[in-house]
């Protein structure tokens, strides 16, 4: 038996205005996720203490209890970049993000909090730059993918009530500013670094968004995940093209697989997603696969309805429908569990803590009829999980 988790990142949604008042899973064409005949649910993956962050809520939909075990967003993407992290460091999250050019910076607003999904060579270049002129023994800056990096603080402080720059696009930054001078200092200063460095003037003449400006967020200690294979008696694996959830995966003793071309964006290489899915189930002998999909939610920050109903197409088309028919071709039970790990809807362009919607398909035990996915129908099946960490430990051992 195999069991997949296909995480939709940030696919729930409100209903939305320009769409007839219907939400991203009522519109997008899914008939693969539409027709399996499984069990419709709602579970809630942010618990009311935390905030709605892709890290809180995927260590739930991964089955472990975020309330225990989360100590901070940046510190389990230090873990993918291979940092090796003492107990007394403070890893953060380290965004290049695009600023509106102002001589007063609690003036200047966040126009993009990707600097238009940089590359990942040219982002190196920018955080070694930064590293130059602002590393110490004190302060180490990691290059990490796209515009997502890691600053490691030696005897760091946590606490800082850090505000992640995809929560205020377009909004002037002033309230939003570190508190902790040395931080704010760091941010500042990095200002001055990368306004006129040549990357970004190559990019302003492309119209491009120069990666102005570095944002700190997400900030925490060394985590300390439970090994998976021991919790739940699988050997698992991850796909993911972000650090964050290959960072989970790994710091829960799972396989990471780096797939050629896996962005985090509508545009990824789903095809070289879907490969790496079925060599890792059929060949490599793994029983669990955590396969995470981010073009969704980046779509939903940026406000691009657009896009993110491709995102949800894309995933239906290019991942679980060929997925299915291979696992079926080879005669292999499966079990499917298809979610999002929190919604980012269009209208605010940042995560909710609302309860999403699951599908939880078994092809050895088929419900009677396949009902569509979408939010509507999995809240009127009435089962609602209100632990959501729970789910992965009902969807491995069938209780549901
Ligand atoms: O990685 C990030 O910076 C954010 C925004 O893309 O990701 P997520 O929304 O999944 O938390």
């Amino acid at each position: 038996m195999k069991y997949i988790v296909i995480l939709g990142d940030g696919m729930a949604d409100k209903n939305i205005p320009e769409l007839g008042n219907k939400t991203i899973l009522d519109v997008a064409k899914k008939p693969h996720i539409d027709g399996l005949k499984g069990v419709l649910g709602m579970a809630r993956t942010v618990p009311n203490e935390l905030k709605p962050g892709s890290d809180v809520a995927n260590l739930a939909v991964m089955g472990y209890d975020p309330l225990k075990c989360y100590t901070g967003r940046s510190p389990l993407e230090a873990v993918s970049i291979g940092i090796n992290m003492k107990e007394t460091d403070v890893a953060i999250r380290c965004n290049l993000v695009t600023l509106l050019d102002e001589e007063d910076p609690k003036k200047r607003t966040m126009l993009d909090y990707s600097a238009g999904e940089i590359s990942t060579e040219e982002a190196r270049e920018l955080i070694e730059a930064v590293e130059r002129e602002l590393g110490d023994d004190e302060f180490k800056f990691y290059p990490g993918i796209s515009y997502r990096h890691c600053l490691i603080w030696d005897n760091g402080k946590t606490g800082l009530d850090l505000t992640p720059p995809h929560d205020i696009s377009d909004r002037v930054i002033g309230e939003y500013l570190p508190k902790n001078d040395k931080i704010l200092s760091l941010m500042e200063r990095s200002y001055s670094i990368l306004k006129d460095h040549p990357v970004n003037l190559k990019r302003k003449s492309e119209g491009k968004n120069p990666a102005n400006s570095i944002w700190l967020w997400g900030e925490g200690t060394k985590p300390n995940v439970e090994n998976f294979e021991k919790k739940n008696g699988l050997k698992g694996a991850v796909i993911s093209a972000v650090d964050l959830i290959k960072g989970i995966g790994i710091s829960a003793g799972m396989e990471s697989i780096d797939v050629e071309g896996a962005t985090g964006t509508v545009d990824t290489n789903y095809e070289g997603k879907l490969a790496a899915a079925k060599k890792t189930l059929l060949e490599d002998g793994n029983d669990f696969l955590y396969i995470h999909l981010e073009g969704p939610d980046e779509c939903g920050h940026h406000g691009y309805t657009e896009g993110k109903i491709l995102a949800v197409e894309r995933i239906d088309e290019r991942v679980v429908g060929p997925l299915c028919e291979a696992l079926r071709e080879a005669n292999e039970d499966f079990a499917m569990l298809i979610m999002p790990d929190h919604p980012t809807p269009i209208e605010t362009k940042t995560h909710s803590s609302d309860p999403v919607p699951f599908k939880i398909y078994r092809s050895n035990n088929e419900a009677d009829v396949a009902i569509t996915y979408t939010e509507k129908n999995a809240k009127e099946s009435g089962i609602f999980i209100e632990e959501g960490y729970t789910l992965l430990e009902k969807f491995i051992n069938n209780k549901l």
